[in-house]
């Protein structure tokens, strides 16, 4: 039978009710035993292979699921083990200390009864995803060995029994190089690591042949940094990667190449000497590389089109995709083209048969994971309709009424999407469309405006502030729980919460903070918040993705042109300041971090949904102005995230990313502070941008690399006022006055001490009271300490 295949990249493996998480949750409290968490686990696997057979997927991923991560089991099934977790017997125990350490008494490897305490191996963002893998640790003379019993042929063997002839999903040898990092200090830098090739490749080629035995014919494998920058280096490590890989490739095995989030239709000189059999290639990113990739795709190669996205929640519109498949199809036959998602369904929900309380006229524009399986065989149904009679004639009249009848709703709800009310608010677009210069730069430069604000607000030298939240204890979860369940009334919670926030200003001027907060007890979430008082935001009940390990996430879904009803901090902010007489911060979160951590639109560009944002944010700065809250920070963790995998791309993603905090923020007098924070990445090469975003105050993490950061204040400079973290405050451990006045006086090397605000490195919700008290009095104390070295301008 001659005709066009559906294809799934990858499954959600955390289950519908996240049963995953539940599962291996319990194993590590003792709850669940080995023996449960592997057959249920297995149970899981079946469903998911079954609801894609049900729902017409014909090449099934499976080696796509994990108990904690895919980059770490590739590492820890080709032994690439640190030394530090060797002494821990094989198996889960190992496995999971690798993940996210391990501490307590456990049997060795001899059976003795031993303390442990290994810290988890590194975590980083799978590109620009907010998913995130485990980094693997190699060494320079690094030693592979093929796991006997690899994972990746079990569950092919597995699936195979039941029927299902799966498609093995392998992370390629490249990709997996140059996601690891070198254990020792020399093997910094991918050339070293590709270096390691020769050792890894033979491990692979045996997997290869392992899977052939188990009856495997496509596997996929997947290497994403094909998209990226690539060196010379890395070409070639390609090339010796792959030659040597097919070496002796049995004979019925097929790869398939697969990239993803990035354009290769620019590399197809070096792809197409890649001695593979097939391309995958992501439509949804980049849909217009598809002329180019096969003006160059090898005779005989398969290429499967990445027609679904698999990381937003939208509808396909089944027509464009048509459109692209056909192209295809034309030019290479119907034998050699599959409709597949754009990449793995991990960052996307599961299904939207469990939202039952989302709004039916913005549930009729979505598909999560499930419905995207539909949506792929639909493709694959409709074109292979389209070539009946020409090579094939596998359809039938009644599939061909149902597959119309799908292609026909979908369009209706494309459209309806496209002209809903809910999704085009005129005036919004309005005010977009005049937004001009002058309305993205303050009414004076920073160092007219600093010594205003410092009058303004009586501010020391080395004022002391904190980024924000303070503990999210249990009764302040439970509180929100009652009023959100209806246990507790509006009045109720709000008085609750009223009293945390009087507690929390207390505090804080009892330890003789400059700049206080309110503490952020009204908030669940950062994002979440806002989205919830922003018109254009949907939110889900059961829309879990992953985000690290065990751990998901709900991001919000942002469907239509935003706006703000009405403020939605200042009464917060307004009720703290009635309570002191030092300056409250006000508390928002930036737009391209609400960008980042939602589920956006495609159907404009994310630039534009940023500056909706900001025009939203903008309004709420100028509501806290007015009502006297004169210091404002504007949070960005996430704007580094947003960077494209490419570097040529990153100045103009930097530049509407500026531009949208400069709208947000520039409307304020200059008596008005205008603080931001950033964390959880390097900000090092993004410096220059950093300084365009003009905030008079930025408080930065820095607690995992000082040293990185102060060359980056070194060599770019910084000239407006900054606060970089003195304490970490992921960690229970309460810093001494002593220790954060060592990395205060190693940074006032690079910093002018009148521009230096001490602070913590991160908001302060995760830690308890105690600890936050201890701590930040040995902050305010290592404040006094310098201001009295300092008074005279004395910088010994
Ligand atoms: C991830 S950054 C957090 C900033 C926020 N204002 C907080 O303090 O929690
Ligand atoms: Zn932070």
């Amino acid at each position: 039978m001659v005709a066009v295949l559906s294809s799934v990249l990858g499954f959600p493996r955390v289950g519908a009710q996240r049963e995953l998480k539940k599962l291996i949750e319990g194993f590590w409290a003792g709850k669940v035993s080995e023996a449960d968490l592997s057959q249920q686990a297995q149970a899981l696997r079946v469903q998911h292979w079954k609801l894609q057979r049900d729902r017409g997927i014909d090449q099934i991923p499976s080696g796509d699921f994990s108990f904690y991560d895919l980059v770490l089991d590739t590492a820890y099934q080709f032994g690439a083990i640190p030394a530090r977790y060797q002494s821990i017997p094989t198996g889960f125990d190992q496995y999971f200390a690798m993940g996210r350490g391990l501490q307590g008494s456990i049997r060795n490897v001899e059976g003795e009864e031993v303390q442990i305490d290994v810290p988890a191996m590194e975590m980083k963002k799978w590109f620009d995803t907010n998913y995130h893998y485990i980094v693997p640790e190699l060494s320079t003379n690094q030693e592979f060995s093929l796991n006997s019993q690899p994972s990746i042929v079990a569950h092919f063997s597995e699936a195979k029994s039941l029927g299902i002839h799966t498609k093995p999903v392998l992370l390629g040898p490249v990709s997996f190089l140059l996601l690891s990092k070198g254990a020792d200090h020399e093997a910094a830098g991918d050339f070293e690591l590709l270096k390691l090739l020769p050792q890894l490749v033979p491990h692979y080629r045996t997997l290869l042949a392992k899977l052939a035995q188990a009856g495997a014919t496509w596997i996929q494998v997947d290497e994403p940094y094909l998209g990226l920058d690539l060196t010379p280096t890395v070409e070639q490590a390609y090339q010796e990667a792959y030659a040597s890989l097919t070496q002796d490739l049995p004979g019925a095995l097929r790869l398939l190449l697969t990239t993803y989030f990035e354009q290769v239709d620019d590399r197809m000189a070096l792809i197409a000497q890649l001695p593979v059999h097939g391309l995958h290639v992501d439509l949804i990113r980049h849909p217009e590389q598809l002329s180019g990739v096969l003006a160059k795709l090898p005779a005989n190669w398969v290429l499967s089109l990445g027609l679904v996205n698999g990381r937003n929640v939208w509808k396909t519109d089944l027509d464009a995709a048509l459109q692209l498949a056909t192209q295809a199809v034309d030019q290479v036959g119907i034998d050699r083209v599959w409709m597949a998602t754009s990449c793995s369904l991990l960052h996307c929900p599961f299904s939207l048969e469990f939202e039952t309380k989302l709004d039916p006229e913005i549930k009729d524009w979505l598909a999560f994971s499930s419905e995207k399986l539909t949506e792929v065989s639909i493709l694959r149904d409709a074109i292979n309709q389209r070539y009946e009679g020409t090579e094939t004639d596998t359809t039938n009249p009644a599939d061909k009424a149902k597959v119309d009848a799908v292609l026909s709703a979908n369009r209706a709800s494309c459209q309806a999407r496209r002209t809903s009310e809910r999704v085009v608010n005129p005036a919004v677009k309005e005010r977009l469309a005049k937004v001009d210069p002058s309305m993205l730069k303050r009414n004076a430069p920073f160092a007219e405006r600093y010594p205003v604000q410092t009058e303004k607000q009586h501010l020391p030298l080395f004022p002391t502030t904190t980024i924000g939240s303070f503990p999210q204890t249990k009764e302040v979860r439970s509180a929100r729980r009652k009023y959100k369940s209806g246990a507790w009334s509006e009045e109720q919670y709000n008085a609750f919460l009223r009293q945390e926030t009087e507690k929390c200003v207390r505090l804080q001027e009892s330890i003789g903070l400059d700049v206080l907060v309110h503490g952020e007890f009204e908030r669940n979430d950062m994002v979440e918040y806002f989205g919830e008082k922003l018109r254009g935001y949907a939110f889900t009940q059961n829309g879990w993705v992953a985000s690290y390990g065990t751990r998901c996430v709900k991001p919000p879904i942002v469907y239509g042109d935003v706006d703000r009803p009405q403020p939605m901090t200042v009464e917060w902010s307004v009720y703290a300041q009635t309570l002191t007489e030092k300056p409250i911060k006000g508390m928002l979160t930036g737009p391209v971090t609400c960008l980042q951590w939602s589920f956006v639109r495609d159907d404009q560009p994310r630039s534009v949904t940023a500056h909706q944002l900001a025009l939203a944010l903008r309004d709420e700065v100028s509501d806290l102005e007015k009502a006297n809250i004169t210091t404002i920070q504007i949070d960005e963790p996430a704007i580094r995230e947003g960077l494209p995998l490419r570097r040529a791309k990153w100045e103009a993603y930097l530049d509407w990313a500026v531009s949208a905090f400069l709208l947000t923020s520039s409307s304020v007098q200059k008596g008005t502070q205008i603080h931001t924070h950033m964390c959880y990445s390097d900000f090092n090469d993004i410096f220059p941008a950093i300084q365009r975003m003009d905030a008079d105050v930025i408080t930065i993490e820095n607690s995992r690399s000082d040293l990185k950061l102060l060359r980056a204040f070194e060599q770019h400079g910084y000239y407006n006022a900054s606060g970089p973290g003195l304490y970490d405050i992921h960690s229970p451990r309460v810093p001494t006055a002593e220790e954060m006045g060592e990395r205060l006086q190693a940074l006032l090397q690079y910093l002018p001490y009148q521009l230096v605000w001490l602070n913590p490195d991160c908001g302060l919700k995760t830690r308890n009271w105690t600890e936050v008290e201890s701590a930040l009095r040995n902050l305010t104390e290592t404040a006094r300490v310098f201001r009295q070295k300092y008074a005279n301008g004395n910088t010994n």
